[in-house]
């Protein structure tokens, strides 16, 4: 009852949104789908939501074939698109209403499962959706996408623009539907929640680059990357990028991440010629791989 994805790939006139994208979620997984605004993950959730028909390859959702069953899938699973899709002049208990009657079933059928997220936007319940802030949006299209108790859920990069308050408790709430025998599939340019699924592909330019679990994913990080710090972060990143022996060189957070191409590289040489760009105040420490690095790494 997961999905199943083979070989799929779906251009848009001679742009390729998809290239052979194959992989399988099983059943009660949290899946994530990791990559950058325009990798394709919108794409791959329309076809895999009857939307969309795939150029070439084949796919089923809940044991439904996304092409020949597709009326059986709209009624097997819930989704979550990336922009907010609700009905903003109609209230909070009126959209959720509107998405129970399309469905055929009523807030109270399905009550159980969505209890534990409404009653977080029930003292809401007459404003409208338009005037809610982003997690509450969040949690009523949530609400709505799971009121006909779907098999199978996407989720379409549903914590973008929500803090970060909102966007831990709604992975918590996810592990709890999980726990309820529904598959999830959801996408997420952020990084940190990609650590936080059971399993992830890495996707991007409408491939993917690596499928595992976050663990096992950075594990498989082939260098040792340092954090490297200096008086003048914009003179530093020049300098890396000039030193001859550099293997990568980019921005993560308050450092610069660096990897040399030398399997013997020694940080002290790197000091000296640092220095000897007129830099100060230089740090240069190990640090272990992050799911960002490796995706820098694989999309090199
Ligand atoms: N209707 C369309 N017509 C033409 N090109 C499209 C269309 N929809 C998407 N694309 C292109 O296909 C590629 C994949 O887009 P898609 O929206 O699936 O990516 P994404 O990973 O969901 O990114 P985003 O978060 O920006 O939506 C992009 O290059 C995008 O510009």
């Amino acid at each position: 009852m997961g999905i199943s994805v083979n070989h799929i790939s779906k251009s848009y006139k001679n742009v390729k949104a998809l290239q052979d994208i194959s992989f399988d979620v099983k059943p009660s997984e949290l899946f994530g789908l990791i990559g950058p605004d325009g990798a394709g993950k919108t794409t791959l959730f329309r076809v895999l939501t009857t939307l969309l028909i795939a150029n070439e390859g084949t796919a089923t959702v809940a044991g439904f074939d996304v092409v020949t069953d597709y009326k059986k899938i709209r009624s097997n699973v819930g989704y979550m698109p990336g922009k907010f899709s609700l009905y903003q002049d109609l209230t909070v208990e009126e959209n959720l209403h509107f998405f129970a009657t399309i469905f055929g079933t009523t807030i109270e059928e399905n009550y159980d499962l969505i209890k534990d997220i409404y009653v977080q936007i029930e003292p809401f319940k007459n404003r409208r959706a338009g005037k809610l802030s982003g997690g509450m949006k969040q949690k009523l299209a949530l609400c709505c996408a799971l009121i006909h108790k779907p098999k199978v859920l996407f989720l379409d990069e549903p914590t973008t623009g929500v803090d970060p308050v909102s966007r831990k408790e709604f992975w918590e709430m996810l592990k709890r539907l999980q726990q309820k025998d529904i598959t999830i599939l959801v996408s997420t340019p952020y990084m940190d929640e990609a650590a936080l699924c059971d399993r992830i592909a890495l996707i991007q330019e409408g491939q993917i680059l690596e499928i595992d679990t976050p663990e096992a994913i950075v594990k498989h990080y082939p260098k040792q990357i340092y954090n490297v710090r200096a008086n003048n972060m914009y003179q530093l990143i020049k300098s890396l990028n000039d030193y001859e022996y550099n293997h990568s060189v980019y921005p993560f957070g308050e450092f610069i991440h660096y990897t040399d191409k030398r399997k013997d590289f020694n940080p002290d040489q790197l000091l000296v010629f640092l220095k000897s760009n007129q830099l100060s105040n230089i740090e240069i420490t190990e640090t272990v791989a992050t799911i960002e690095d490796t995706f820098m790494e694989l999309a090199k």
